[in-house]
């Protein structure tokens, strides 16, 4: 609903710094191939198919992770600032609200409310 929906990253959106281009896991994972190859890093989508030729480390650990989430083997590699700031240039949007993984902070909270309810339940014996 108040989200712009990937198939319309062509030109909109372009210029106009407020909106975000938010895509779906399930679009994302479509561009899986030379011909297109996206990633996801940190929650952000990176079209990164010109790119390819061009990554020092090959293009072949690029297209192991093609269309998913390489969070975590950009980060085992321990990519340079440099590296991290190149992404930048790739950046075409962020995955959408409900393609995120679940906040792991809730249970802290959780556990503080149980602890709560059982001081409540011996002060009122
Ligand atoms: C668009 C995302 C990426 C960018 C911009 C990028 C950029 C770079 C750059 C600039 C280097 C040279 C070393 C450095 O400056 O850190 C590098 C090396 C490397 N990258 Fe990436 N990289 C990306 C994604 C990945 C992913 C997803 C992998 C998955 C495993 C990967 C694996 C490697 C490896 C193995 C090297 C070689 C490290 C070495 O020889 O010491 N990269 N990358």
């Amino acid at each position: 609903m108040a989200t712009v929906e990937a198939s319309d990253s062509d030109g909109k959106g372009q210029g106009v710094d407020t909106s975000v281009t938010y895509y779906r896991l399930e679009e994302v994972a479509k561009r899986n191939s030379m011909k297109e190859i996206w990633l996801v890093i940190h929650g952000r989508v990176y079209d990164i198919t010109r790119f390819l030729n061009e990554h020092p480390g090959g293009e072949e650990v690029l297209l192991e992770q093609a269309g998913a989430d390489a969070s975590e083997s950009f980060e085992d590699v321990g990519h340079s600032s440099d590296a991290r700031e190149m992404l930048k240039q790739y950046y075409i949007g962020d995955v959408h609200p409900n393609d995120l993984k679940p906040d792991s902070g809730s249970k802290v909270r959780r556990s503080h409310l149980f602890l709560l309810c059982v001081s409540n339940v011996y002060i009122s014996i």
